[in-house]
């Protein structure tokens, strides 16, 4: 069911730094940082040749980042994120199998359908799948 991987998301108490340290020290292609108010977060990707990485620092205290970042103040590996074609069968597969879902399906950084499953139900990893329809994707 699961496609692509898209991202791996690594939440950071200080976006800006971290985004110096990837283009700086890694050399790596930095975007913009982007404010998704919805998610609560500040973001900016990272692209590299094969795939993303997502850097976020939490808007606020209310980010679903800040309790994370207060466990690990340094920061840490938060997401990983798989591409699928339909998120509404998967989101309906996954409830069938008793996975639980975190929220309701979003617009995610990607203009794209996001949505969460609990980490508790899957191996202690949290998982953002994010809908990318094969047939508006360019050949
Ligand atoms: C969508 C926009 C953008 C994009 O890519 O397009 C993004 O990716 S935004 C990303 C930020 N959004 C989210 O993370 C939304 C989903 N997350 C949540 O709903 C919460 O963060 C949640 C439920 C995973 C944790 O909530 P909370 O922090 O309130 O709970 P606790 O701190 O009490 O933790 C409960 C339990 O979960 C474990 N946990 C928490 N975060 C993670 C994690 N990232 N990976 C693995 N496990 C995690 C935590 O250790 C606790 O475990 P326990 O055994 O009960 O101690
Ligand atoms: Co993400």
């Amino acid at each position: 069911m699961i496609g692509r991987l898209n991202h791996v998301a690594i939440a950071v108490p200080d976006l800006s730094a971290a985004m110096r340290r990837y283009r700086d020290l890694l050399g790596a292609d930095v975007g913009e940082a982007t404010t998704l108010l919805e998610h609560g977060v500040r973001i900016a990707f990272v692209t590299l040749e094969n795939s993303v990485v997502e850097l976020m620092e939490p808007l606020d205290g209310a980010s679903p980042i800040a309790r994370f970042l207060e466990r690990r103040p340094q920061g840490g590996l938060h997401h990983i994120c798989y591409e699928v074609p339909d998120i509404a069968s998967s989101l309906e597969a996954m409830k069938d199998a008793g996975v639980r879902v975190l929220g309701p399906v979003r617009v995610g950084a990607h203009g794209r359908p996001v949505v969460f499953l609990d980490p508790a139900d899957f191996d202690g990893a949290l998982i953002e799948l994010e809908e990318v329809r094969p047939e508006l994707q360019p050949a």
